[in-house]
């Protein structure tokens, strides 16, 4: 296993998790609720959110929740997504939330133009004031955080909260937001009590050569950003994500021994589909691991187990990364370090 200090490690964001979500809770929440105020006000009837990467992992979960609890359309797109196909409808009744950790993915930025100049209401996400991205739209939320996942995701659900608790109220979306005040102390106990349990099911990943991560309703971004973004960006371990509600038509074929999955398992009325793709599984290879929101959530609000899961599985790459004697900070390619 690669021996490093973990204190020097980018990719792990454990230690200031738990104050950088209490923060986005105190401090931007009643922020974005002043910016939803004014998308209500001028009768914003649709949203987007433009990402790349992990941040339109999280938009996407939000956009889902938005279309779960109101009929108010939200998409997520990925920046050249937008930039290449801009939907038809993008006007002044439109708002754009383009996420951004860096501020300078360029098809963010350009997406984020776009809409400005046709009219639209605009909110740039971004780590640092002082990040280009933040001059480029009408409104900033610059969430001062290294957990990125957290933080996106806790600002885009703000905007969904505060937006239709004005203009379409829904009693489960006040659970919610009820819950996120409980979020922090379950996110310091996940922290403190999982790295061991992540380093042996790291080890054990290790061994295997690829992995598929699967699940199912508000889990099915994480899963994408874990068993593509982070398996291949950070860990260089081969995979793919599935769609466990899609498990049935082409993937359980490959079931067998020697074929490793990772299951993500909610609390949320998808769970049944994650449960029979995981059962079916079971019945083939021994190579499954779980995490499930269940045994780890204390409870919380099913759509929060984007935030609560993460916790172990940062502490489960993290430690599969090493014990491929990979930094998962090094890159060979990505950032500018060859011709994309
Ligand atoms: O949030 P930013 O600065 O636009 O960066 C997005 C990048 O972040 C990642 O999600 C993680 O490095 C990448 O996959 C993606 O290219």
């Amino acid at each position: 296993m690669l021996q490093i200090d973990k204190n020097t490690v980018e990719f792990l964001v454990t230690e200031n998790m738990v104050h950088e979500v209490e923060t986005i809770l105190r401090r931007d929440f009643p922020r974005i609720g002043e910016m939803a105020g004014e998308m209500a006000d001028r009768g914003v009837d649709r949203v987007y959110f433009v990402a790349c990467g992990s941040p339109l992992c999280a938009a996407q979960t939000a956009a889902r929740l938005m279309e779960r609890f109101s009929s108010v359309p939200a998409t997520a797109y990925s920046g050249w997504d937008f930039c290449d196909n801009p939907p038809h409808r993008l006007d002044r009744k439109c708002a754009l939330i383009a996420i951004s950790h860096y501020g300078k993915t360029e098809e963010v930025c350009l997406a984020l133009e776009k809409a400005k100049a046709a009219g639209a209401y605009t909110v740039a996400v971004t780590g640092r004031e002082e990040n280009p991205i933040a001059a480029l739209g009408d409104r900033v939320v610059a969430y001062g955080a290294e957990c990125i996942w957290e933080a996106h995701l806790l600002v885009a659900y703000a905007f969904v909260l505060e937006f239709l608790r004005r203009v379409a109220p829904h009693p489960e979306l006040e659970r919610i937001a009820a819950d996120l005040t409980k979020l922090p102390g379950v996110l310091a106990r996940l922290v403190a009590g999982w790295e061991e349990k992540g380093r042996a099911l790291g080890e054990r990943a290790s061994r295997w050569p690829f992995l598929y991560t699967v699940a199912a309703g508000p889990l099915k971004p994480l899963a994408y950003k874990e068993g593509i973004v982070t398996l291949l960006e950070f860990t260089w371990t081969h995979g793919s994500c599935l769609d466990a509600a899609e498990f049935r038509h082409g993937p359980l074929e490959v079931a067998e021994p020697g074929v490793p999955f990772l299951f993500l398992l909610g609390t949320d009325e998808s769970r049944h589909t994650a449960q029979r793709a995981l059962d079916f599984v079971r019945r083939h290879t021994d190579d499954v691991i779980v995490f499930d929101h269940r045994e780890i959530g204390e409870g919380l609000h099913p759509w929060l187990a984007p935030m609560t899961l993460f916790v172990p599985l940062e502490w489960f790459c993290y430690y599969l990364s090493l014990h491929k004697d990979h930094n998962p900070d090094h890159r060979r390619y990505y950032g500018g370090l060859a011709e994309y």
